[in-house]
């Protein structure tokens, strides 16, 4: 066993969910339904009509998923809470029974030896406050600010890491901009006002956890580096306006207080003056950064809506079901960005993963699943890089634990390491996940 890849102590080995692709029973015991309860409902709008209403059955199977946990041995797991499982309205009056669903999973968790990192928002907005506005209406930085304070005095010092958000760059380009995502909008004069409310909404969490918890909270975005296609002024143009449209648009204001200057060129007269007091409400001290990275982009300037950006594909490279290149030099790349950037902040890779056609499960119950294990391979590869590169990197959480609800995409995509025969509920741990598996018990030295 080299020590080639050997991780810092106390480097935390994961994997990530989120609540509304594995629970399930999304109306249990007094939950109040969100946005993708009614978005999956309505016909047309997800793969083959599918819902979250069963998933992966966690909220009825979590004890048996902790297990799975333990015998894989991760040492972390990142998951989030239905925001209306715990407040069916979004605001005021709490649902015991939703509360109590997550107290008996952390409890669960530290019992086994496995550190929580709590996600408060992935990308389920109660469905009453979208009637609301939802992240339209300037008040959802108080509503958020309020759930926050419900969850850090129930669980805060058995939960010691926080996340506010879950990619707001999807929330929005995908909820708001495009709408292939609930709630399903397409408006350019929406989607800038989303995201600065949601950014909003962080820094009311923030300053809220603050004034309850003793303990770590900090933002999850997603990462995708451009690289231009050539050198040509128009693709170079594009790649900045990319990147900062992508890449920039929710750290910049959460770390340095202002937003890149290209937004208001891809937004026009759909770009807000923005009151000059919400940059102090959203530029939050955080304890870490979430980065959840999945493949790059080379960019050339084309004539998409709005950004004038678009993607050239790589005739030589490995592309997985989801349509994204395999490319590990893109995680390092963009770890040793954001310390570049933004300082010297401790970050965790709180998602990376692939979806690949899997297998059916084989006599004897293995699912082969080779190019995963190749990717996450290289990519715990990369994360190394970064760190003797001097990245403060704390964590790394594979996407996913199991195969899970992927969105408006439905059950068509497999990212788990864990195979879930969605008829049956049958967990079979993948190759994949037999791997990971040893890669922790050797803290990375089998990379
Ligand atoms: N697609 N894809 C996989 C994965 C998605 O399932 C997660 O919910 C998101 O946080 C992020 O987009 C990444």
């Amino acid at each position: 066993m080299t020590d080639a890849f050997a991780f810092p102590d106390g480097f935390l080995w994961g994997a990530a969910t989120a609540a509304h692709q594995i629970e399930g029973s999304p109306l249990a015991d007094g939950a109040g339904p969100s946005i993708w309860t009614r978005f999956a409902h309505t016909p047309g709008l997800t793969h083959n009509g599918d819902t979250g209403d069963v998933a992966c059955d966690h909220y009825r199977r979590w004890k048996d998923d902790v297990r799975l946990m333990r015998e894989l041995g991760l040492t972390a797991y990142r998951f989030s809470v239905s925001w209306s499982r715990v407040l069916p309205e979004g605001t005021g009056r709490v649902n015991p029974a939703g509360l109590d669903f997550y107290s008996r999973l952390v409890d669960a968790l530290l019992e086994a030896g496995i550190e929580p990192l709590l996600t408060l928002y992935h990308w389920d907005l109660p469905a009453a406050l979208d009637d609301r506005g939802g992240w339209l209406n300037r008040d959802c930085a108080g509503w958020f600010a309020e759930y926050a304070t419900v969850m850090a005095k129930a669980l805060d010092g058995r939960v010691r890491k926080w996340v506010t958000l879950n990619e707001p760059w999807v929330i929005t380009d995908g909820g708001y901009l495009h709408g292939a995502l609930a709630p399903g909008h397409r408006n350019k004069y929406e989607a800038p006002i989303a995201s600065h409310n949601l950014m909003r909404a962080h820094g009311a969490a923030v300053q809220a956890y603050r004034a309850v918890g003793r303990h770590e909270i900090g933002l999850v975005v997603n990462i995708e580096p451009k690289y231009p296609a050539s050198d040509a002024p128009e693709d170079q143009t594009a790649t900045r306006r990319a990147h900062a449209y992508m890449n920039e648009q929710y750290l910049h204001p959460a770390l340095l207080g202002h937003y890149p200057p290209e937004l208001r060129e891809i937004f026009g007269d759909a770009w807000p003056d923005w009151p000059a007091e919400d940059f102090a409400l959203i530029r939050q001290p955080l304890d870490f950064l979430g980065i959840n990275y999945y493949t790059r982009n080379v960019t050339r300037a084309d004539g998409s809506w709005p950004l004038k950006a678009g993607a050239v594909k790589q005739p030589s490279a490995t592309y997985t079901e989801t349509g994204w290149e395999v490319f590990p030099q893109g995680l390092t790349d963009t770890l040793l960005w954001v310390r570049r950037t933004y300082g010297d902040i401790p970050l965790y890779v709180t998602e990376n993963g692939a979806a690949f056609f899997d297998p059916p499960v084989a006599e004897g119950g293995r699912v082969r699943d080779p190019l995963r294990i190749d990717y996450l391979r290289r990519h715990l590869r990369a994360v190394h890089e970064a760190i003797r590169a001097g990245c403060d990197i704390r964590g790394y959480m594979v996407w996913s634990l199991l195969d899970n609800l992927e969105w408006s995409l439905g059950y068509s995509k497999r990212f788990g390491i864990v195979h879930v025969n969605y008829a049956t509920q049958q967990r079979t741990v993948k190759d994949s996940g037999r791997w990971y598996a040893n890669v922790v018990r050797s803290h990375g030295r089998a990379l």
